[in-house]
């Protein structure tokens, strides 16, 4: 039987300081665990004269539009997306809730040293020397039996709410899906020749996962780093965030650039798979997340991928094609041993 997302994830056991977070409600001045030295985080931000493009799911032009967004920042806001806002706000309420719980009832639910759902710290967290400003909790499929420790007996909404917002991410993810696809000029002629196209439709039965962040005030956000930088492993991510600024992506040559809130849309990134298929015609995305003196930060991540037994590799239309083909499974497993090198491990 093929592997579950949450089996691939479970390949590593990690110290506990690499997934309790700290207790942000009973601290008032930044630890030394948690103080970045200037080389880490105070890499110069741009002002905001550079900005993502924002497009319309339903316009006319919209495959020109991707294609431009990927190719220059292999991202985008996403307006007229279709996903109700109520439901977007209902999943940032419950995220609210959830991360509102004081320390000990959260730890209930604290991700096992070898497991890949629940509370704790990014999983990223081990590459790095100093800890970060932020909690999340990691949804694989259900989160019936984290939900149940958090709130043994109101834990039905919370499980209902998650399981709709997945299912449609993951609609609205084919979706976009199909039309980076046809960006990267994968006609329908082709499409049927095509083997790697021909599993988009394994593509569909991808289960994606659901992370929940939360970015507390932070009393010195000038010596603390939110998420540090990072790239997302799956193919896309569709990000809500709340109206609380703190993504940057890095362009070279320009260095971090801000990705401030737009009421109403969601953040569409490309992540390393994305950068495969496409023979490196679209970057993978390098993101981080810088923390607030005033405000609280949630953002919610939806990772979309194919099945781990799936092949990826740069589609057939490349005939030089850059990377060597991986299964998903073995990609999660050299990303967790190497990071951000694991990309240059596939280089032919
Ligand atoms: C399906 C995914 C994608 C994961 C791992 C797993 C569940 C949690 C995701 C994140 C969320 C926070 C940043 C990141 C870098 C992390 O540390 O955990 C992400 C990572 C990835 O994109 O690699
Ligand atoms: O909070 C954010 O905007 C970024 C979250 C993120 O990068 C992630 O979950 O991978
Ligand atoms: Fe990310």
């Amino acid at each position: 039987m093929a592997t579950s997302l949450s089996e691939a994830y479970r390949d590593t056991t990690l110290q506990l300081k690499h997934i309790i977070p700290l207790d942000f409600d009973s601290i008032h001045d930044l630890p030394e665990s948690h103080v970045w030295t200037t080389k880490d985080n105070l890499l110069s931000e741009k002002p905001d004269v550079l900005s993502i493009p924002v497009i319309d799911l339903n316009a006319l032009n919209a495959t020109e539009l991707v294609r431009n967004a990927c190719q220059k920042w292999g991202m985008f806001h996403l307006i007229n997306h279709g996903i109700p806002l109520r439901l977007v706000e209902e999943v940032e309420e419950h995220a609210r809730r959830l991360f509102g719980l004081p320390l000990e009832r959260k730890l209930k639910a604290l991700r096992s040293p070898s497991g890949a759902t629940g509370y704790g710290v990014a999983r990223i967290s081990p590459f790095f020397s100093k800890l970060m400003w932020h909690e999340g909790f990691t949804i694989m499929g259900s989160a019936v039996d984290h939900a149940k420790e958090l709130w043994p007996d109101e834990y039905e909404e919370f499980c209902d709410t998650m399981d709709n917002y997945q299912k449609k991410m993951k609609s609205l993810a084919y979706k976009i899906l199909l039309l980076i696809l046809k960006a990267l000029e994968v006609d329908d002629k082709n499409q049927n020749q095509d083997q790697e196209i021909n599993c988009t439709p394994s593509f569909y039965q991808s289960e994606g996962a659901l992370q929940l962040n939360s970015y507390p005030c932070c009393p010195n956000p000038n010596r603390a780093v939110g998420l540090a930088p990072h790239t997302d492993s799956l193919l896309l991510t569709i990000l809500h965030q709340n109206d609380t600024n703190g993504l940057q992506i890095f362009q070279e040559g320009t260095g971090w650039v801000p990705v401030p809130p737009v009421s109403g849309a969601l953040v569409v990134n490309m992540g390393d798979l994305m950068h495969i298929i496409s023979n490196a015609h679209f970057p993978t995305v390098y993101h981080r997340v810088v923390p607030n003196e005033t405000r609280h930060r949630f953002s919610i991540a939806y990772f979309y991928g194919p099945p781990t037994d799936s092949i990826i590799a740069p589609l057939s239309k490349f005939q030089i094609p850059c990377f060597r083909p991986v299964t998903l499974k073995e990609y999660i497993s050299l990303k967790s041993k190497h990071l951000e090198k694991a990309l240059t491990l596939l280089r032919n």
